[in-house]
């Protein structure tokens, strides 16, 4: 055990769950009226606030933290206590490196020097502030590895393996989670397990000052002030079911992402040949499905890119798994705009695009004249789809 392990497990405490009694408004009678499933079949209720899909500020669970049982035989006392109880040794491990106070924003140790400034201070980050570095020693620390794309070390390796630890030990617990898109059902949303305020912490110290200072133009990444966050993983076809293989679990069809920036950290695992990141151009320019660059991610390190750059992962070719931190930035001004229709979410203008796509840039899943732009080349592309 490291040291840093050692000084955060003397914070871990025990989780306790109650279980018992008929759950919320569900029984037989309501069942008649309303057809369906029970919604909350019994009741259960973490006693210690936690961050959980289907699991209310109070603590009590509703159904979605039951959904992920609907395969299994019904949600039963001796099932729930089965469960909970795995969820408490989760919580052992899970409260060392969330649960306590000071690990609710990120330490610097976990960062790499560079970087580690903007995590000392107890002032919010700002450009041109004392601990965010300035302009000229930002273009020193990050690499443009393509237009708008950029590439930094970000975290020690000590901290990517705590944190594949912590991902590890939630999916050994059994409790629900939500999935971070239809496709990918190896990731998880770790905004629902805990690890929000880090998360949080990492968009205002870091992400959001650099995007303002790495993306002057933009005016939508000038003030991103909430974020969607989830790991992805990739798995070698040999450690995948065939339904998964199907689900290509892989790597990832070409898309946007639903953010005006995107963070994209990997967090290693295993030997991963392959499985790079491929960028087309942005949405609505002319080059938007014209091959760009191939990025190979390193443990430790993050790429940064506006959500609209179309991307997708090339399938891992070997070894085992690939496991990567993504943070989807966003701005609510932004977002309100756009869900109310008074601009356009993608952004615009959409330009003419130039020439025919290339085939590596094509999506299954989002291009709307996919069958037809595939038929002009020989090659069989690999079939991934990805919806947002
Ligand atoms: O696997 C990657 O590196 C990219 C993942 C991604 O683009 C996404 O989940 O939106
Ligand atoms: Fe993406």
């Amino acid at each position: 055990m490291t040291t840093q392990e050692e000084e955060l497990q003397l914070v871990s405490r025990s989780w306790p769950v109650r279980v018992g009694g008929a759950g919320l408004g569900d029984d037989d009678p309501m069942m008649i009226r309303f057809g369906g499933d029970p919604r909350a079949p019994i009741a259960v209720r973490f006693a210690v606030p936690i961050s959980l899909d289907g699991v209310d500020d109070a603590g009590f669970c509703d159904a979605s933290f039951f959904s992920a049982w609907t395969t299994e035989e019904p949600p039963s006392l001796q099932n729930i206590c089965d469960k909970t109880s795995s969820s408490e040794k989760y919580a052992l491990s899970h409260s060392s490196l969330l649960r306590n106070t000071a690990s609710r924003s990120i330490l610097p140790e976990w960062i790499v020097p560079a970087f580690q400034p903007c995590f000392k201070s107890s002032e919010t980050t700002i450009v041109g502030s004392s601990c965010f570095p300035s302009a000229s020693t930002l273009q020193r620390l990050v690499t443009k590895v393509g237009p708008g794309i950029f590439a930094f070390e970000i975290f020690t390796p000590a901290f990517c393996d705590l944190f594949v630890k912590e991902i590890d030990f939630f999916e050994t617990s059994g409790l629900p989670c939500r999935r971070p898109n239809t496709m990918n059902r190896l990731g998880l949303v770790v905004n629902d397990i805990g690890f929000e305020p880090l998360m949080t912490d990492l968009l205002e110290r870091l992400m959001a000052p650099m995007c303002a200072a790495l993306y002057p133009d933009e005016i939508h990444t000038t003030a991103l002030d909430h974020h969607h966050s989830f790991v992805v993983r990739y798995r070698n076809t040999e450690f995948l079911t065939t339904k998964q293989q199907e689900d290509g679990n892989k790597g990832l069809d070409m898309h946007h992402d639903a953010s005006e920036a995107t963070l994209n950290v990997c967090l290693g695992r295993d030997p991963f040949p392959g499985g790079g990141l491929r960028f087309c151009g942005r949405y609505g320019d002319p080059n938007h499905r014209k091959n760009s660059i191939v990025h190979s991610h390193t443990k430790g390190w993050a790429v940064l890119h506006l959500g609209r750059h179309r991307h997708g992962a090339d399938d891992i070719k070997g070894g085992e798994e690939r496991m990567n931190l993504i943070v989807w930035a966003r701005n609510s001004a932004f977002r309100g705009a756009a869900a109310f229709g008074h601009v356009p979410l993608d952004g615009s203008p959409i330009e003419k695009q130039i020439g025919g796509p290339d085939m590596l840039c094509l999506s299954k899943a989002n291009d709307g004249d996919y069958e037809e732009q595939i038929k002009r080349f020989d090659g069989n592309k690999k079939h991934k789809i990805y919806i947002l």
